[in-house]
Parts: structure tokens; C-alpha cells; sequence
């Protein structure tokens, strides 16, 4: 599997360069330049500590211990990939759209940006709305497995957790999307995924299940459904509509 991949996609449906790197459990990054290097592996240490933290508090929002997720997960070997991404400006771009919408993989993504106005999540409305993100600020969305394991989909308006007072779709995973319309020069972001350990197997807790609260998603270990869309494991991309369990009301 790569570890390191550049990519570079120029058309209307989605305008970047990036460099994808695989950050944990082992870290990888292009040897130079060496300040680089060591700069960034210092952000992965640090955002490893805040992974630890949201950890523990969204497990006491459950009702759980603190150390719930974080063993679930097997966050010490979890598997996390960063995107850095490079954006044209408007004006050099081939249509409007920086990335298409989609909801990310994983129990978290961590966002940092230079330049703000390009992220927007989709509202329970139906609208897209742009992410204002203070400078210095690390945007924090929740990711596709924290969903499945902890059972919440909106068709179901079972809707008891605090989650869902920043989730208007009824999911904890945010539809999202990249645009380039206010984009007057290059925006670059770094957006890292932070997933579970890839052996680990995913499926809905049983806390969540009982009779009238049937499972709303299969489970498979972390590494399947990453590639259960048919892409690599760095590719880090949403296989969740494949994971999901049709139901009737
Ligand atoms: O660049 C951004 O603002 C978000 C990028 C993103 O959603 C992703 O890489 O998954
Ligand atoms: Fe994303």
C-alpha cells in the first residue's frame, strides 16, 4: 500500500493538488524538506493528545467510561492519514468545486486552513452553508465510524444525544463540500483523518441496539470498509451508503 501519494485533479468536478501521507500508527512524510518533515510530525504528536481528549469526552457523553472509545478504537495503533491540499484560485480553476461533497471515514477529522471560505457542510435544510474558521482555529467533524458505532441515522429520529445539537442531517458524519468561488488566491488546508486501528471491527455498540432500535449499519473491520468501495486504504474515502442497513418505518 503507498504510504506517501501526491495527486493532482484538474477538471469541474474537482479542483487541488494534494499530498496524502499516511501519520499514524507509523509516520511517513517526504524525507525533505527536513524542516518540514519535523514540523509536521510535531503537529501529529500534539493532535494525537487532542485525539485522546475528544476521545474521552464524547465516551462521557454516552454514558460511558472515558477510556470507552479510545480501547474500542484501539486509538494507540489508530490509523490516521492527513491531506494537504492546495486550491487554485477562482479564477484558475475548471468549475467551481475544490472537492465534491462527501462525509469522511473514520472518528474524527482535524482541519487546519490559511485561508477561509471554502469548506461548507450541507444543513438539514438542504443548504449549503460556509464554515467560518477563526484563524488559528483546528476545525474538529466527526467521522463515518463513530457514527455506525454508536447507531444514530436520521430516518430513525431516535435523536437523544448531545451530537445531535451540531448534527442537522442526524448524523454525527457531516456532508461536505470544497468551493473555490471566494478563493482570490491559492487556499491550502490540511485535513487529517483519524480513524480506528485498521484490524479493529466496527460495528454498532450493543448498548445502542434493542428490539425497536435495530442496527443501522453492518460491521467490518476498519481496513474492509475502506476498501470496500473499491480505493486503496490512503485513499481514506466514505464507503458509509455501502455500510448502512435499509430499513422500513
Ligand atoms: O480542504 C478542506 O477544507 C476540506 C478537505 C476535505 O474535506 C478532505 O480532504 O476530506
Ligand atoms: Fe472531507
Amino acid at each position: 500500500m503507498d504510504r506517501i501519494r501526491w495527486g493532482l485533479r484538474s477538471h469541474a468536478g474537482e479542483n487541488r493538488e494534494y499530498l496524502k501521507i499516511v501519520a499514524h500508527p507509523e509516520y511517513h512524510c517526504p524525507s525533505k524538506p527536513a524542516s518540514f518533515r519535523g514540523a509536521i510530525g510535531e503537529y501529529f504528536k500534539r493532535m494525537h493528545e487532542v485525539e485522546l481528549g475528544l476521545a474521552k469526552a464524547i465516551s462521557k457523553i454516552l454514558g460511558y467510561e472515558e477510556t470507552y472509545i479510545e480501547k474500542e478504537f484501539k486509538l494507540e495503533a489508530g490509523f490516521d492519514v492527513s491531506a494537504m491540499n492546495l486550491y487554485p484560485p477562482s479564477f484558475q480553476s475548471k468549475g467551481s468545486i475544490g472537492v465534491p461533497e462527501h462525509t469522511d471515514p473514520g472518528f474524527f477529522v482535524s482541519l487546519i486552513q490559511d485561508v477561509n471560505g471554502g469548506l461548507q457542510m450541507l444543513t438539514h435544510k438542504g443548504n449549503w452553508v460556509t464554515d467560518n474558521i477563526p484563524r488559528n482555529a483546528i476545525f474538529i467533524n466527526l467521522g463515518d465510524h463513530l457514527e455506525v458505532s454508536i447507531c444514530i441515522y436520521i430516518a430513525k429520529a431516535r435523536m437523544h444525544y448531545h451530537f445531535y445539537l451540531y448534527c442537522p442531517m442526524g448524523s454525527t458524519s457531516h456532508i461536505h463540500q470544497v468551493i473555490l468561488d471566494n478563493n482570490e488566491v491559492n487556499r491550502i488546508s490540511m485535513a487529517t483523518l483519524h480513524g480506528p486501528s485498521l484490524d479493529i471491527f466496527v460495528a454498532p455498540a450493543s448498548r445502542f441496539i434493542d428490539e425497536s432500535h435495530p442496527p443501522a449499519y453492518r460491521g467490518m473491520t476498519y481496513k474492509e470498509s475502506l476498501e470496500l468501495n473499491g480505493s486503496d486504504e490512503i485513499d481514506v474515502q466514505s464507503s458509509l451508503s455501502l455500510l448502512r442497513i435499509p430499513f422500513s418505518l
